[in-house]
């Protein structure tokens, strides 16, 4: 749930008064054009940046009151880095389960390996990785530990089609256990078929929130373009 966040860096006004909710089994979408503030949101519920104000609960957690409390309920996958370039995929998830505690997690790490084409490549380190290897993997640590929020800020960005189908099942996977899903991208069509809800942001604050059929076929495309101009 958010309430009236801003989000201010010194001059700029990143995030101007946005409000919406994320419910359990959804997932939203997040569009505008670049510096619309989609980046900026999503990195407040990931409790990496604070509000400037405005109040923000993630899984019940006020993220101004306990930040780590809402690292640890989300999973989220960064716009840019996040990956540790001489570890491998499988170092990383072995990380990941050191820190959360997770026991008997191979068998799940394997299969999204597998699922994201990423098997034959655990064990090599991911600074040799092409950006789209990249976005595959941080896909899946943050869908790793079944968060009761997902966040994927750009999740599609440089993905190929096999990364697509995977991501839209890791989506679908969340909503059918009941987590909130908030992803951003660019691309009007994958935000339909993976959404149900498309927020639209301009300028750091929110122009429309609609359902995301409404983004759909010649029309939708019209609608989309009229918001972001
Ligand atoms: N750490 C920062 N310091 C200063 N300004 C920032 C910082 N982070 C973001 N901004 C500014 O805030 C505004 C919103 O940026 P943000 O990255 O949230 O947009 P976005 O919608 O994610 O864009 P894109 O589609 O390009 O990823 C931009 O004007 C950006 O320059």
């Amino acid at each position: 749930m958010v309430d009236d966040l801003h989000v201010r860096f010194g001059e700029v006004e990143a995030v101007v008064g946005v409000g919406f909710e994320a419910l359990p089994g959804r997932a939203t979408a997040l569009l505008g054009r670049n510096g619309a503030g989609k980046s900026t949101t999503m990195r407040v519920l990931a409790g990496v940046v604070p509000p400037t104000s405005g109040r923000v609960l993630v899984a019940g957690i006020d993220v101004t009151k306990d930040p780590l409390g809402v690292k640890r309920a989300v999973g989220y996958c960064p716009d840019v880095g996040g990956l540790v370039p001489r570890a491998t995929p499988w170092e990383h998830l072995q990380l990941s389960a050191a820190l959360r505690r997770m026991t008997d997690w191979e068998a799940r790490a394997r299969d999204l390996l597998e699922r994201f084409e990423l098997g034959d490549v655990a064990h090599r380190v991911t600074a040799g990785f092409s950006h789209g290897m990249g976005r595959r993997l941080s896909v899946i640590l943050a869908a790793f530990h079944e968060p009761d929020v997902l966040l994927l800020d750009e999740p599609f960005d440089g993905v190929d089609p096999i990364g697509v189908e995977a991501t839209f099942d890791v989506v679908s996977d969340a909503r059918a256990r009941g987590a909130a899903v908030l992803l951003s991208t660019h691309l009007r069509e994958l935000a339909i078929e993976a959404c149900t809800t498309a927020l639209v942001l301009r300028g750091g604050a929110r122009v429309a929130d609609m359902d995301a059929l409404d983004l759909r076929g010649e029309a939708g495309a019209d609608a989309y373009r009229a918001l972001l101009d």
